[in-house]
């Protein structure tokens, strides 16, 4: 027993294993009686290994393998570590482990342990059903990048290396009247004395105090590489997107530092074409198709230069980049209309900023609202694109440990200040020799925001999390150094080398020119004005409710005041009720206008500011395009309305008032929605617009001379009437019912004279003249409002 004992511990246990397998179990008995229980069961690993390799007895190996005593321990360790080497080929390579230099940049982040003996290690058969492989590795490589790659064969010409230095933002915000705005310092007791003689004043505050809200940022992003801006909540990751692309939009803003677009001062101009920048709000026209989108936007933002074949060409390869093919002609959809997923519309995000092949790319938080697993699609689109040497910043929320991996570098932020830049792999590492040691097994992600998230729970919690915020920022500022500009010093992965452009489109004619737009104006509003059409056909929901409104309304107002414009044998009762009808058929087209607008509107506003602030198009052509396709369909809807209320009333039977009529009804019908257009530009949002709108069309039917006359209003409030564009509607459909009539019967020739008094002294082209008067100037509202009060205006620093 003595024996077995020594043997136990000694470097030779194994070879007596080898010649007595059976005695490991009576060793183990004896060091469980001993009290030494499991703590080192190397001997049954080694027993249940020797059992799957057998190897010969020591006296038949040849002599070249048989070791010294003194050697036997590195050559237990070699073994060891050959074991784990031939266990972790046989692993996926995510689990390997790998050295810094040979890491390529797809690698998840590398666990300092060797990896875990799991399942994948042992051979067992594939598993399948109803013939099909239905294995399931989640740590097998994901075979779209390297498909995309295959797909994708030009590489970049032009590579952005962006470095930044001393970056700080601050805005101006109201001051809260509490303790914290306070004077902070108590004054002395001399300064309290006078101030107790002096005569009351009471305590000023300022009106705005300013926010830092991001102090000395410094960083530095390669071509090829992909920047991950991680922190929690409010850490400031928006704000430094934004400086970085040159996007600070706030009014009270102050932003100061520099940015250094490959070693040069950035030049706003230049950097517009270089850069593009992916919302987080993905808002798109759902009534789309996918391959419909990219296109209008490789139409209207490549240059004007490029043959159009090779603009679709662009929109194909975008289409294959980012695995969009199988969608791409289905429709992008909303909550109401089924459409793309989540991960596709993200995606389609990405490529509507990828067709002019931008060779920096600012993406905010581009996996919000995604589950994981089309998180993991989104950003191995994004890895694929830095791979072909785009740079690519992109902010990010809890990134799942392999998204994590896919980054080459990393910006921790918290409370607006840097808590880490460099390499994401050595992240962990950093904060380990700072004595903060991320646990085995643990997705880094979760660790650093837990790590450098302030908690508010508690007044104790907030100081501690605080102070240790406080304590890693000043620890990377002290440790931290100054980053070259020429050459960011980072080491990621080499970016691939510069390569001629060998794709199908050609070298030449795709330079994006030096000008704001791309396009000519010309071939934006054409573009445009397709686009609105086919968005005016396709909005079914719409279309079909303003459809039900126009039979509904036409039919009712037709039945009761069903042929009161034909009957003479009432002594002129029902010709003096017509003034009422027509009245109510203009306030019903006021606002069925104004209802089409105030909720389609919106949207689309969002959308067109963030193509603006793109430079994807100008203004006017926009408006002027969206004027001119807003026509037919308004014309439409109010044509079949008049064609069946006319007739059903029995109004002015020549053809000639039959079109005047069609022509007052769409007037006002358009001017409500002019109305309602520069309403919801100017209020920006669909509740103030929704609020606003009915109040003015309610002052318009006020003074629009059915309730009260034209004549009898006071003087001080008499010009009102002159703005009212339901008064020169109102007219003008009184004036054509009523003017130039002559019957038969005295009475009701008397009736019809009268109700032609009720009107204003205008003619009827006059009042039509002031009706489009109102038009141009609501119409030209609109479009000033949205140039000016709400086009993208961008703080340059
Ligand atoms: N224009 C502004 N006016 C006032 N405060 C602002 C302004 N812009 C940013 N902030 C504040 O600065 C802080 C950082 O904002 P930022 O949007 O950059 O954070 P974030 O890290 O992106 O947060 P989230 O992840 O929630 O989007 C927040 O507290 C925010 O309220």
């Amino acid at each position: 027993m003595q024996l077995l004992t020594s043997t136990a511990a000694c470097p030779r246990r194994p070879l007596l294993v080898s010649y007595f397998p059976r005695c490991d179990w009576v060793i183990m008995s004896y060091r469980r009686a001993c009290g030494r229980g499991r703590s080192q069961p190397m001997g049954a690993a080694w027993m249940a290994r020797e059992r799957r390799q057998p190897r010969q007895p020591l006296s038949t190996r040849p002599a070249a393998t048989r070791v010294p005593p003194s050697q036997r321990q590195r050559v237990q360790s070699c073994r060891r570590a050959a074991d784990t080497t031939r266990r972790a080929r046989a692993a996926p390579a995510r689990c390997t482990r790998v050295t810094p230099k040979t890491a390529p940049c797809a690698q998840p982040y590398r666990t300092r342990r060797p990896p875990p003996r799991t399942l994948h290690a042992r051979r067992r058969p594939a598993m399948k059903y109803n013939g099909v492989d239905i294995d399931f590795d989640p740590n097998a490589k994901d075979d779209t990048v390297t498909a995309a790659q295959e797909t994708t064969t030009s590489r970049r010409k032009e590579r952005v290396d962006l470095v930044w230095r001393d970056l700080s933002f601050s805005v101006m915000v109201a001051a809260k009247k509490d303790a914290s705005s306070a004077p902070p310092a108590p004054p002395p007791p001399e300064a309290l004395v006078a101030e107790a003689e002096a005569p009351l004043k009471r305590a000023r505050h300022p009106k705005h105090v300013e926010k830092q809200i991001l102090q000395s940022m410094s960083g530095a992003v390669r071509a090829g590489s992909m920047l991950a801006v991680m922190g929690s909540s409010g850490a400031g990751k928006t704000s430094l997107l934004n400086l970085l692309a040159g996007r600070i939009t706030s009014k009270n803003a102050r932003a100061a530092g520099a940015v250094f677009v490959n070693g040069k001062p950035r030049e706003y101009a230049s950097f517009k074409k270089l850069a593009a920048y992916v919302l987080q709000d993905d808002d798109m026209f759902a009534e789309l198709t996918v391959k419909e989108q990219l296109t209008y936007a490789a139409l209207l933002r490549l240059p004007a230069s490029m043959p159009r074949e090779k603009k679709l060409l662009r929109v194909q390869r975008v289409i294959q980049e980012l695995g969009l093919a199988k969608v791409q002609h289905t429709m992008v959809g909303n909550q109401i209309v089924r459409g793309i997923s989540g991960g596709e519309r993200k995606r389609l995000n990405i490529g509507a900023e990828l067709v002019t092949d931008p060779a920096l790319l600012f993406l905010d938080e581009p996996t919000t609202g995604l589950d994981s697993f089309n998180a993991l699609n989104v950003m191995t689109s994004l890895r694929q694109l830095a791979s072909n040497g785009r740079t690519i910043v992109s902010t990010i929320h809890q990134p799942r440990s392999s998204i994590f991996a896919l980054f080459d570098q990393l910006c921790l932020l918290s409370e607006g200040r840097v808590m880490y830049f460099g390499p994401a792999r050595d992240a962990v590492p950093y904060f380990a020799s700072l004595s903060f040691q991320s646990p085995a097994q643990f997705n880094p992600a979760d660790f650093f925001l837990d790590l450098l998230s302030v908690d508010p729970r508690s007044k104790e919690r907030e100081d501690a999390t605080k102070a240790r915020v406080e304590y890693l920022g000043d620890r990377f500022v002290n440790q931290a150094a100054p980053l070259p500009i020429e050459h960011p010093d980072h080491d990621v992965e080499a970016p691939v080398a510069a390569q001629p452009d060998t794709s199908a489109e050609g070298p030449h004619d795709d330079r994006l020119m030096d000008t704001e737009f791309q396009s000519s104006w010309l071939n934006e509003f054409f573009v445009l004005c397709g686009r609105s059409l086919k968005l005016a056909r396709r909005e079914r929901t719409a279309n079909g409710v303003r459809l039900g409104q126009v039979f509904f309304f036409s039919i009712i107002l037709g039945l009761i005041w069903l042929n009161n414009g034909r009957t003479d044998d009432d002594g002129g009762a029902a010709r003096l009720s017509l003034g009422g009808v027509l009245f109510f058929i203009i306030i019903n087209q006021a606002f069925g206008g104004v209802f089409a607008v105030i909720f389609g509107f919106p949207l689309e506003r969002s959308i067109i500011t963030r193509e603006r602030a793109s430079s994807t198009y100008r203004t006017s052509s926009y408006f002027l395009s969206k004027t001119l396709t807003d026509f037919p369909k308004t014309l439409f809807f109010n044509t079949l309305f008049c064609l069946i209320v006319y007739w059903m009333v029995g109004l002015n039977p020549t053809v000639g008032a039959f079109f005047v009529f069609i022509l007052v009804i769409f007037l006002t019908s358009f001017v409500s929605e002019s109305l309602a257009i520069a309403v919801s530009v100017m209020t920006g949002d669909a509740q103030s617009a929704a609020g606003i709108i009915p109040v003015f069309i309610i002052l318009g039917v006020l003074f629009g001379g059915f309730f009260i006359g034209a004549s009898e209003l006071d003087g001080w409030i008499a010009w009102a009437k002159w703005l009212s564009f339901v008064f020169y509607a109102f007219n003008a459909l009184g004036k054509n019912e009523f003017g130039g009539r002559e019957f038969d019967n005295p009475q009701i020739q008397a009736a019809n004279k009268a109700a032609l008094n009720t009107f204003n002294d205008l003619s009827m082209w006059e009042n039509i003249a002031g009706l489009c008067g109102i038009l141009v100037i609501f119409r030209l509202m609109g479009y000033l409002f949205l140039h000016y009060l709400r086009g993208p205006k961008f703080l340059k620093f």
